[in-house]
């Protein structure tokens, strides 16, 4: 990948960047990260080195003198056999805005995320019902469910969720006036309308959208003030048929000192959960990411990432995004080993733990079969797949070399191994019904 001039060279450098941002923005102060670091750009890597575009020559001896460790520190952590960067003085940089879109700005308006749509979202058994009634509020808003309450755990895609119907109403009814707004938000705007005397705008601004969506609702418990607010907003926008989305991490009933009368109307339209997804998701969210950032990267490595993350996707994106960081600054290929060592000081090797001989009986298992089948010589045609996918889940979740797992199968020879791996990966990339396989036997196996 490393410093290919195609989209998947272009982009992997960016992901390089995104992940030395990353750490350094654990590392100082926000002012200095955005005096510093919101107009540095990356420009490519080339023989392992980060060149990177800086606006004025005084950034840059700046950044130089006070920031090169931290730069280093960072590329370090992401394996760079010899961490280096190149500044380069270009006036005027563009900053790129999805690198940037984490960064805690002096409190402009949430605005929906561009890439936050219903094309971008990745519908799977977690989250089918709650995506079909943001569908449903998207094309029929103020009529379909309302209020619509999405919750769910950490990462699982609520805001996500939340934008798409954003956009699509967007699209569709270019008239309405679409509000998005955390409950942080939410509450400080209405305390700093109290203190400075300015409710009626306050009232007007919200009470005048034809869709609102209030994230992370679950933030309203405890503040009376603000309930109180809402209460009357909600009520006016309600009573209007306009469409109100709330988000939040549990369901109504467990929030807890929130007042009955709001609590009430949580529950008056439709409640949706979102729950996390499974491994067939993940990895469609993955492959999604991966091109939608023009790189191509075998099934097997964005197996192996997405059974590292189980429960956040923000988490899932970020551990494709350290991969692909990984394999950019060491100028290899993105495969299933390197994804497994550039993420390995973040995940425990799960799958390293498991047992080939175990392996063999849950295989044997499975297919009714006994071990002993599975590692003899037979060549019926019902123990050869069977032992294929032995062979290729022993592989795949032990540590036991080619010629190791040929002595396992009764002595074969590591290319008879070899061809067998080769076998199940072709299968499953055409064969559902052999990918269905995989995973059940590896959730037995592991
Ligand atoms: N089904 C999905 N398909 C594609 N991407 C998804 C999906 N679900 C979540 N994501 C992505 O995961 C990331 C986290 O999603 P999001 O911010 O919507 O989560 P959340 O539930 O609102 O989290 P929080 O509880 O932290 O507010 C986003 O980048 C989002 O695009």
């Amino acid at each position: 990948m490393g410093d290919r001039d195609d989209g998947g060279g272009r982009l992997s450098h960016e992901a390089v960047w995104q992940h030395v941002l990353e750490h350094i923005r654990r590392s100082i102060t926000e002012v200095e990260f955005h005096t510093w670091f919101e107009r540095i750009r990356p420009l490519g890597i080339r023989d392992g080195v980060l060149e990177l575009a800086v606006p004025t020559s005084f950034a840059l001896d700046w950044i130089r003198r006070h920031y090169a460790g931290l730069i280093q520190e960072a590329l370090g952590l992401l394996g760079a056999q010899a961490p280096r960067f190149e500044l380069r003085v270009v006036p005027g940089v563009v900053v790129q805005e999805d690198i940037f879109q984490a960064a805690p700005a002096e409190a402009p308006r949430p605005k929906l995320n561009p890439k936050y749509t219903f094309e971008n979202f990745v519908v799977g058994p977690n989250n089918s019902m709650a995506h079909a009634a943001a569908v449903a509020v998207a094309e029929s808003p103020g009529r379909a469910y309302n209020p619509l309450f999405i919750y769910g755990g950490v990462g699982l895609g609520k805001t996500h969720l939340m934008h798409a119907v954003g956009h699509s109403v967007a699209k569709r009814f270019p008239h309405l006036k679409i509000e998005y707004v955390s409950t942080e938000t939410f509450t400080n705007e209405l305390i700093n309308a109290i203190r400075e005397d300015r409710m009626t705008e306050f009232r007007e601004r919200y009470r005048s959208v034809d869709l609102l969506l209030v994230d992370d609702v679950q933030f309203i418990a405890g503040k009376e003030r603000t309930q109180e607010e809402f209460f009357h907003t909600f009520n006016a926008l309600y009573e209007a048929h306009k469409q109100i989305i709330l988000s939040s991490d549990r369901p109504p009933k467990d929030i807890l000192t929130l007042e009955a009368r709001l609590r009430s109307r949580f529950e008056w339209g439709l409640i949706t959960d979102i729950q996390p997804p499974d491994l067939e998701t993940r990895i469609a969210i993955l492959k999604m990411n991966a091109e939608q950032r023009g790189l191509r990267i075998p099934e097997d490595a964005l197996e192996y990432i997405a059974r590292q993350v189980t429960s956040n996707i923000r988490e899932l994106e970020g551990a494709l995004m350290r991969a692909i960081a990984f394999a950019s600054l060491n100028g290899v290929e993105l495969t299933r080993a390197v994804a497994a060592k550039a993420l390995s000081d973040i995940f425990a090797p799960r799958e390293l733990e498991a047992d080939p001989l175990e392996i063999i009986r849950k295989v044997a298992d499975h297919f009714g079969l006994k071990p002993e089948e599975l590692t003899g010589s037979g060549r019926k045609k019902e123990v050869v797949l069977p032992r294929q996918l032995a062979m290729y889940l022993v592989r795949e979740l032990t540590r036991a070399s080619l010629p190791e797992i040929g002595q396992l199968f009764g002595g074969r020879d590591h290319t008879t191994v070899l061809y067998a791996i080769q076998k199940v990966q072709e299968l499953a990339e055409s064969d559902r019904e052999v990918q269905g396989l995989l995973r059940t036997l590896r959730e037995a196996c592991t």
